[in-house]
Parts: C-alpha cells; structure tokens; sequence
C-alpha cells in the first residue's frame, strides 16, 4: 500500500475575509517544487510552522486540477488490479464535500463523479484494446458510518435496522454483511443512484456549516474485467470522513463525539486490508484565523500520516474457468502475475506524468528509490519545521518547540525503513484515523497512566463511556444503579473482589460521589488486610485456625465501620463448614455496614423506582429476603441446591433456560417480559468475568436485580404447569 497525503486550501468564502487569512499554501517557488503549508505558530505569531506533503494545492486550485493531478494517475492501477481508496478529511467547512462530491456544475464536480467517468472511459478502452475479449461491468455499493453504526444508503432510512449493519473480517478484508451492490452501467445510471443515496445521508447541520454532513460516507466501486483468464476485482473507494471538528465550537454536543478508536467502525474499515493498493488522503483546510488551532492539529496529523509506506500487493486473479494457456499476444490480464509483490514501490505515485507548467507539482521523488532523486522535498518529507525570522539558521534541533514539530530528515541519515509490517501499518492507520475523527490532538489532556484492568472490562468502561457520550445519560445512569446494586449484592455474599470492581464500574456513572469513592476506598483496605492476614497466616500457622478464630468473631455493630483490621470477615459459603452461623450474626453484620453504604437513593429519581428490575430500594425499606417464605413454591425444596444436592429436573430446566441467555427463551417463562429478559441476559453476561456464568441455583437467580422470590416463583410454576400440561 502506498499513502499518498495532499493537502488543498478552500478558498475564502462569502463573508471571509482576506485579512484574516493565515494559512499559506504553496505548490512550487521559484520553479521549484515545495508542497509547504505555512502557519503562523498560535502562540507566537513571530513564529511559523511549515509542513511538507507530497502535493499542495492552493486556493485557486480547480476540481479538475486536482482530480488531474492526483485521482487519474490511479486509474491505471486500478484496472491493474489494485484497489485504491481516496479520502478527504479535514474540519467542517473546510471542503471536503466539495473535494469528493463538489458542485452541480460540470467545471464544478468533483473526485466522485471525475472518478466515475474515469472508471467507464478506461473501462471502455479495456475492453477495446482487448478486441471484446474482456468485458468491464460496474457495481456500486454506498454506505455511512453515523453514530458508529452503519448504514446501507441504497436502503430509505426507514428500512434501516437501528443496530445498523454489522462487519465481518473475511480474507483479511472488513466486508459490511448485508450491504446491497447496485450494478451501474453508465454516469447517468450512477448519478441517479448516487443522488438518491445522499439523500438517504444522514445530516445533522452545525453552527459552522448548515450543510454539514455529520456521518462518513463511503463508496465503493468495484470493477469487474471478466475475460477468459477469469474475473479480476477491483475495489476503488472513496470516502468522505465527517468534520474533525472541536464539538465545542460547533455545539455539537450529541452522540457522535468521541468512538474509541479501537472500536469505531470506521477504524476497522480502514485498517483491515480494504485500503491493500493506493491511497490518496486528501487534507482540506481552510486558509482562516478562526480555524487556526483545528488547522494546526490536522496538520500535525497528516504530516505524521504521509510517513506510511509500505508494499502494495495487487488482487488476485480469480478464476471463474481452467485457465487457458496464456496467450503471449494476448491483453495485459494475461500477462499478469496473482498476488505480484511490487517491492521497493514505496509511496510512488502509481502512474506519475511529468509536472506540467505552474500546476501543484507531485513530490513523486519524495520517497524515490533513486539516490540521485532524494532531493530537497525529502528533507522536507515529514517535517514541520519552525522558522523563526531571527533564528533562520538555527538547527532544526534546538528549536523547542514539542519534538514533533521539530523532526527532520537529515541527508546523510539512514532512510526510514520502507517495508512495514502489517501490524505496523494498521497501527498507524488506526491512530491516523482515530486522531483525524477525533481531533483531539491538540486539547488532549496529559495522557492517565494506565490502570491494570482486564480488556473486558476495559471494552465495557468504553461501550458504557460511548453510551454516556452518546447523551443516553438516563440509560447510563441505571445502568450505574445496577452496578452499585451489584455491588451490594457481592458484598453482601461476602465476595469483596467482585464487590470492589462492581463499584469501581460504577465511579464512571457516579465520579463525583464521595460516597462510593469512600466505599471503594474502604473495600480495598478491607480486601488488602484480607490478604495481608492470609499471608501472615500462612507463615506463622497452620490456616484453619485463624480463619475459625475469626469467623467466630464477634463483629462490632456499631455504626461506624470498624477498622479493616478488626472488620474484615472470612467469607463462609453458605454450604461451607460453618453452617451454624446464626443468621442473627449475619444480620448484625450488614446492619453495621449499612451505614457505611453508598447511598443509592441519592442518584435514584422517583420515576426510575418505577422500574423494579433495578431500582435501589432505600436501606430503611429494604427487608430481607424471606428465607421461609409461606410460600407453595416448591422451588425452596430447591434449597437443597445450596446444599449440593443435584437440582430437580423443573429447577434444572428453569436455570438451562435462564442459562441460555436466549431472550426468546426466557420470554417463554411466566412473569418474564422482554425487559426483564434481556435485563437478565446482561446481567448474565456481567457475572461471565467474575462468578464464572451460570446461575446455579434458585437461590442465586431469586438475587437477580429485578427477579426475586415472586418472578421466580411465577417461572418455576410456569414449568410446573407445562409439564403437567
Ligand atoms: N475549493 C472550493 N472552491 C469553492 N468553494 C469551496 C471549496 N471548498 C469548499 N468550498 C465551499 O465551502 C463550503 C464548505 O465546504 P464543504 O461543505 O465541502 O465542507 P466539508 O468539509 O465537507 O464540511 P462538513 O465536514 O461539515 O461536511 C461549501 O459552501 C463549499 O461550496
């Protein structure tokens, strides 16, 4: 794959004005290629950054220069076989849109449709250099990524499924699963399609640019060369990328700010393989003062990206016949070799023309291979340089101002390497993407040092931070409550560790509550002295004895959380040796507690409690459950569970039901609603980390937030019924 990464100044629009234009766009001076960016240093005018690109176009520069000089030359290559992905990225407003769809107008349109028509003339001309031996035919597909979801947008928004259409990974290649191919035949069949697609778009306007397009947009079109030899399929993409704008600036404040990165669609997209060939990331900026910050970070970030470069590798023939015996006359797809490496191909431009007159010439020999063609744009290649007018010749080395802004490519200094490995470039890509999506290069805070979490718990922090980002802020927080709830009911069985991490998922929902920060803080002692007691047992005596010492303890009930020392109990489960501790013991020992419990009821609304599947219930209210409930269930009978009895047969097929985390299945049982279904899967799903899954007995699932004695019993006589039935 090879990156390419231009850079094209809009020009002013109606209303801007000149003297607020900062940014500098040069091609060429003097005759010479330069591809700099110019852009005064925020923090001291008297200072300018300069970044390098392999092109770069200014103001004046036409659609049709642009697609010239930088889209055409990829068409040979694509019908060669590789796929070639073209992107514009940039802030709102500053031209993306324009640069891949453009205006109405012929003089006006822009990469898309230029590409398009590329596509058919070379197509025809393939087909006619091979004498009708190879057919060319067309498809489209064309889908957005808005909200990290995905959306066919051949498909009206009414047929979209709100989980949007899920990715696979297949042959190194993320395929969207479900996504419709049109066939296209012509530019007119192609306008109509596209037309009605856009305006399936999702849009969302912003104070910066009430057109703006708030989702990423990708198309993709697939060129099929069917001849004798077989079909050859290749993929051009070209995606618009929505504004990287700040949120605050633009008051975006909805929920498609922040995606983990690793998570995002678009990442995944990008990163897989589907960008195998040539890709041209073109960054819009806009020339003005009130961009300044925005136009620096995506300048940071494309400077940094342009330093891709690795092996493309074309698509492989594939054979839909026995291959024939090559013909040595005979066209080109005949003559090329499956799955040829191009080594030493490293960020060439795939079909380079010799620079013509004035226009934005190519940096082509920016990564030549020829020695003689390392020439003054590699030493600009990936530098941002800080020229300070008193300061001219300073070296690159003493200028302070952040090591990025600082690198140069010396000559003399060995060449960066040009092979990378695959995980390398994923990586950059990802990074790449994530920095140009999120934009956060500038305002990011100081990176956290990193938390020892485990990767699920850490991918579920972020599913529930996107939530949270998201504006599901009601959503997010019972599904805070549920976690204190959790918490509760961890501790209360005396399972500490789950306890603690239980709350501890919860700090996201609730960050500033003392309480639960004290809560943790106390569990953690509490945990540590634990440890600390088994460790010095160990090494003084033999361990049962201080463990019965302490489970017969007898535990303060004084309000106040006694000390970790004194406090900590040894957990008994309830089957375990010491059968005949006195409930009344156990009682006291949460009654001391309560008072040191987060209080719920202060985060928990009125109209939450409605919802019994997870509402805290205040202490005072709370009783608890009735052990010898009057009840006929029968399912008590199951205490035996507790006892390591094998389970009835109903019991068994209740709990395989509620097992199976299949919410049609648990639907089935009485009392349970698709709410309290799909309450318990997650519920189910939470416990995989840290109780090792499944509900083993009733009384485990009566514990259930939002179960209880009443659902259970409905269920259980359910199965009684349909098995009497
Ligand atoms: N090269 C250009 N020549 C003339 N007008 C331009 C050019 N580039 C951008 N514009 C105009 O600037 C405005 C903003 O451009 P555009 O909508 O393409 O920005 P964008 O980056 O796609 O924004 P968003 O991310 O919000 O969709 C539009 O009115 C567009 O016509």
């Amino acid at each position: 794959m090879s990156v390419r990464v231009v850079a094209r100044l809009r020009p002013l629009l109606d209303k801007e004005l000149e003297k607020d234009i900062i940014v500098n766009a040069e091609g060429s001076k003097d005759g010479k290629v330069t591809n700099i960016v110019r852009i005064p240093n925020p923090k001291n005018e008297s200072e300018e950054f300069s970044f390098a690109f392999n092109g770069v176009y200014d103001m004046e520069t036409t659609q049709e220069e642009l697609f010239t000089n930088e889209v055409a030359p990829t068409l040979k290559s694509l019908f060669q076989g590789l796929d070639v992905t073209l992107f514009a990225y940039g802030v709102t407003g500053t031209g993306k849109t324009h640069t891949m769809r453009g205006g109405l107008k012929l003089s006006e349109r822009g990469v898309i449709p230029r590409l398009l028509s590329g596509i058919y003339r070379r197509g025809r001309k393939v087909a006619k250099d091979s004498g009708g031996e190879t057919s060319v035919s067309i498809t489209l597909s064309y889908y957005e990524i808005y909200n990290d979801k995905v959306y066919d947008l051949f498909e009206p928004p009414e047929k979209r499924s709100l989980a949007g259409l899920p990715l696979r990974e297949k042959d190194g290649k993320t395929i969207v699963v479900g996504l419709s191919e049109r066939a296209c035949d012509d530019l007119k069949d192609f306008e109509k399609l596209y037309i009605e697609a856009n305006n399936n778009r999702s849009t969302a306007g912003t104070k910066l640019n009430a057109q703006s397009s708030r989702s990423h947009a990708i198309l993709m079109v697939k060129v099929h060369q069917v001849s004798s030899e077989g079909t050859l399929i290749s993929t051009a993409s070209a995606i618009d990328l929505a504004g990287s704008e700040d949120n605050r600036r633009t008051d975006n404040g909805r929920g498609d700010k922040r995606i983990p990165y690793r998570e995002s669609k678009m990442t995944r997209i990008l990163s897989l393989g589907q960008n195998n060939g040539i890709t041209i990331m073109i960054l819009n900026l806009a020339p003005l003062r009130s961009y300044h910050l925005d136009t620096l970070s995506s300048l940071n970030v494309s400077s940094r990206a342009k330093r891709i470069e690795v092996r493309e590798i074309e698509n492989e023939i594939v054979f839909t016949q026995p291959p024939r015996k090559a013909n040595t006359s005979g066209a080109s797809l005949q003559q090329r070799q499956p799955l040829r490496p191009l080594a030493n191909a490293h960020n060439t431009h795939p079909n380079s023309v010799a620079q013509k007159g004035d226009k934005p010439a190519k940096a082509f020999s920016v990564y030549s291979d020829r020695a003689k063609a390392a020439p003054r744009t590699a030493m600009l290649a990936n530098t941002a340089t800080v020229r300070k007018p008193d300061l001219a010749q300073k070296r690159p080395s003493d200028v302070t101002n952040g090591s990025r802004l600082n690198k140069i490519v010396k000559p003399g200094m060995p060449k960066p390497s040009t092979e990378m490995s695959a995980a390398k470039i994923e990586e950059l890509i990802e990074r790449k993407v994530a920095e140009a999506l999120a934009n956060h290069a500038l305002d990011q805070p100081p990176a956290k040092p990193p938390v020892e979490i485990s990767e699920a718990v850490q991918r579920r922090l972020e599913a529930l931070e996107k939530k949270i980002e998201s504006g599901e802020a009601e959503e997010a927080r019972a599904e805070g409550l549920r976690f204190l709830l959790m918490a509760k009911q961890h501790k209360e069985r005396g399972e500490d560790s789950s306890a603690l991490k239980m709350y501890e998922m919860a700090v996201p929902f609730f960050p500033k509550q003392e309480k639960l920060q004290k809560k943790i803080t106390n569990l953690r002692s509490k945990i540590q002295a634990k440890r600390d007691l088994e460790a010095a047992e160990l090494s003084t005596a033999p361990l049962i004895m201080p463990v019965k010492k302490l489970a017969t303890a007898p535990i303060a009930s004084n309000t106040q959380l006694p000390t970790p020392a004194a406090s900590f109990e040894i957990y008994q489960p309830k089957c375990a040796e010491q059968p005949e501790t006195p409930p009344k013991n156990r009682k006291k020992r949460l009654s001391s507690e309560r008072d040191d419990d987060f209080d719920c009821s202060a985060v928990v609304r009125a109209d939450e409690q409605e919802d019994d599947s997870f509402v805290y219930k205040p202490k005072h209210k709370k009783s608890k459950p009735k052990q010898n409930s009057k009840s006929s269930l029968r399912v008590f009978s199951d205490v035996c569970d507790d006892n390591k009895q094998p389970p009835t047969p109903r019991t068994k097929q209740l709990l395989d039901i509620v097992n199976s985390r299949d919410v049609a299945l648990l639907m089935s049982l009485s009392g349970f609603g698709a709410k309290k279904a799909r309450d318990l899967v997650e519920f189910l799903e939470l416990q995989n980390e840290d109780d090792g899954g499944n509900i083993q007995t009733l009384q485990q699932l009566r514990a259930v937030p939002g179960v209880g004695n009443r659902t259970v019993e409905r269920a259980y006589d359910g199965i009684v019924n349909a098995l009497l039935v």
